[in-house]
């Protein structure tokens, strides 16, 4: 019964036609997480923390949890998406940024870090189902993947230079390695937001799809070009064309991250912080 329960809301929640997913529930626990194998071994792992899948510690030592298990466990491939049709992720949880100890945020933007290096470097395959807006931390999550499908009419980019807090290197690089460091520059230096159809122009997605379901068949079409390939091929090509950054990463990690939690204690970024969160509150309440 509970088998059958699972099959059934997999295929309501992908209404695809090309895959038949045998759903296998992932053997941890998660509150932020849901994570189903499909018959091809790949895992589609959702993020559910609502209502805009804001990162905060206990979600990215979730996600980083997965990483090491699917690594273990020699899955086929991994999608990577988000339970609503509005927001993949708003990126990193200011509550943990504001008025937060220096510990606190150290524990956020390491355990970002550490998801960023075993995405990133993941042997698998990964794909981000971009179903809705990927600002900051979102755009970051779906830049680790080796491919990114997104949803029609929503925004994704960098805008982190908007809050007072120059882009870390690392972060700098990923975009750089993904649309050029012309088109990366005019992006970071003035923290822009892309529709859908402009981050296809510029290279900071692979495909537009019209919705969910679709963006799922085309993942699906993306990973099983893969099954031809042999996989230890594949991954020291990927480690190849991915070693400088992880290497710096793991050479310099400790200091970014306590950059960044010094720039981000700073009481002019605080401030900003402040404001920004205020702003969207604002929003929110001259909406409804
Ligand atoms: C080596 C170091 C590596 C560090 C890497 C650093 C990388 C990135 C840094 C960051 O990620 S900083 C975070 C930046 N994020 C943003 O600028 C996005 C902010 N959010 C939005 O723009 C919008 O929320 C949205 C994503 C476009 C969605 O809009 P929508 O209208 O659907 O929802 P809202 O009403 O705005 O939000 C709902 C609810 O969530 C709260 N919220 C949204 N984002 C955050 C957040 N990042 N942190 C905390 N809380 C957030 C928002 O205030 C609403 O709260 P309530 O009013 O319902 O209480």
């Amino acid at each position: 019964m509970y088998r059958y329960v699972c099959k059934t809301m997999l295929r309501r929640l992908f209404l695809s036609k090309k895959v038949s997913y045998q759903a296998r529930l992932f053997s941890g626990n998660f509150r932020y997480l849901e994570v189903l194998n499909n018959e091809n071994n790949v895992a589609i792992v959702t993020m559910k923390r609502a209502p805009v899948n804001t990162l905060n510690s206990e979600l990215l030592s979730e996600i980083s949890s997965v990483l090491t298990n699917l690594d273990e466990t020699k899955c086929s491939g991994m999608v990577l998406t988000s339970f609503s049709d509005k927001v993949f992720s708003s990126g990193l949880d200011f509550n943990e940024m504001y008025e937060s100890r220096p510990a606190t945020i150290r524990t956020l933007v390491s355990t970002i870090l550490e998801v960023i290096i075993k995405l990133y470097g993941s042997p698998f395959p990964t794909v981000a189902v971009i179903t809705g807006h990927a600002p900051s931390g979102g755009c970051v999550l779906s830049l680790c993947c080796e491919y990114r499908i997104m949803v029609q009419n929503f925004q994704i980019g960098l805008n982190v230079v908007k809050l007072g807090y120059s882009t870390p290197l690392s972060i700098v690089q990923l975009m750089v390695n993904t649309i050029g460091h012309r088109n990366a520059e005019l992006a970071l230096t003035s923290g822009r937001l892309f529709t859908t159809n402009e981050a296809l122009r510029v290279g900071l997605i692979d495909e537009i799809a019209k919705d969910r379901a679709s963006a799922f068949d085309k993942a699906n079409d993306f990973l099983n070009q893969f099954k031809v390939i042999p996989p230890i091929a594949r991954h020291f090509t990927k480690q190849s064309m991915r070693r400088a950054l992880l290497q710096d990463v793991s050479i310099n990690g400790k200091i970014y991250v306590e950059d960044f939690v010094s720039l981000i204690s700073r009481p002019k970024v605080q401030e900003l912080i402040a404001a920004y969160m205020a702003n969207m509150k604002n929003k929110k309440k001259n909406s409804n």
